[in-house]
């Protein structure tokens, strides 16, 4: 297997962090990504943003977008109740390995399942391979380009989201998501919130968006 950075972020959790906790890996993550080598994990300060929304939110079927190595996943599945589960959807099969095994480490296996494939495929499959209903909580942190499509196929397309549904997209100043953005404040089905925070393990500004779905319009029951 290649050496890469994402095999020596896993390796450096496989040998530092206690198997069986996830506030462990992800601090070992952090630390590594902080002191060593920087990767695109959402990070210990927009981490905590992210903690705050998904207990408030309290769901029990949640789906995120890229996966990478599985930080986030551990993160939320760290937060979740008894029963409630997380899907994850990553296309590079070398980090569906890694977060794999980071997954397993943490003992967060039970709760999270990592299906392997793009985004736009793996979506429509849903409700019916994955028996999905209607998802509490998603989490935007795949190509930053994809956040507008993607939101459109769950909401249209697959009618995923529910009164009350929370979409949480991260990078929405760097590297920016302008047309999910400008979509999503627009749509008045959307309560939007906004959320400054900084780019992970770096000064620069970033923030997250949260959008809550208010139902369909009267225009849909027609
Ligand atoms: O680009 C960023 N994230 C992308 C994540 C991609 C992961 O998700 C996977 N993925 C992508 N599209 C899909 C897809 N569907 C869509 C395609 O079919 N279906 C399935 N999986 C998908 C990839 O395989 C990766 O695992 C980012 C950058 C910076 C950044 C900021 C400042 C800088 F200077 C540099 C970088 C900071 C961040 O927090 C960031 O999240
Ligand atoms: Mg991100």
């Amino acid at each position: 297997m290649a050496e890469n950075k994402e095999k020596r972020i896993l390796n450096f959790v496989l040998q530092n962090a206690v198997r069986g906790d996830p506030q462990s890996v992800v601090d070992t993550i952090d630390t590594y990504c902080s002191q060593k080598e920087w990767a695109m994990n959402v990070g210990d300060e927009k981490g905590l943003i992210l903690d705050k929304i998904v207990e408030e939110t309290k769901p029990s079927v949640l789906l995120e977008l890229g996966t990478y190595c599985g930080y986030s996943a551990v993160r939320i599945a760290g937060l979740l109740k008894p029963g409630a589960r997380l899907l994850t959807i990553e296309f590079n099969p070398d980090f569906v390995a890694i977060a794999k095994q980071m997954i397993e480490f943490a003992g967060v296996q039970d709760k999270v399942k990592i299906l392997e494939g793009p985004s736009e495929t793996i979506i429509p499959q849903l409700k019916k391979k994955h028996e999905v209903d209607t998802l509490d909580f998603v989490f935007l942190d795949h190509w930053k380009d994809r956040y507008l499509p993607d939101t459109v196929l769950l909401l249209v397309m697959c009618g995923m989201q529910r009164k009350g549904s929370v979409l949480l997209a991260d990078n929405v100043i760097c590297p920016g998501a302008p047309e999910f953005i400008k979509y999503i404040r627009n749509n008045n089905h959307f309560k939007c919130t906004n959320f400054p925070s900084h780019l992970e393990y770096m000064k620069a500004k970033d923030a997250m968006e949260k959008a809550v779905f208010l139902g369909p319009g009267l225009e849909s029951m027609c």
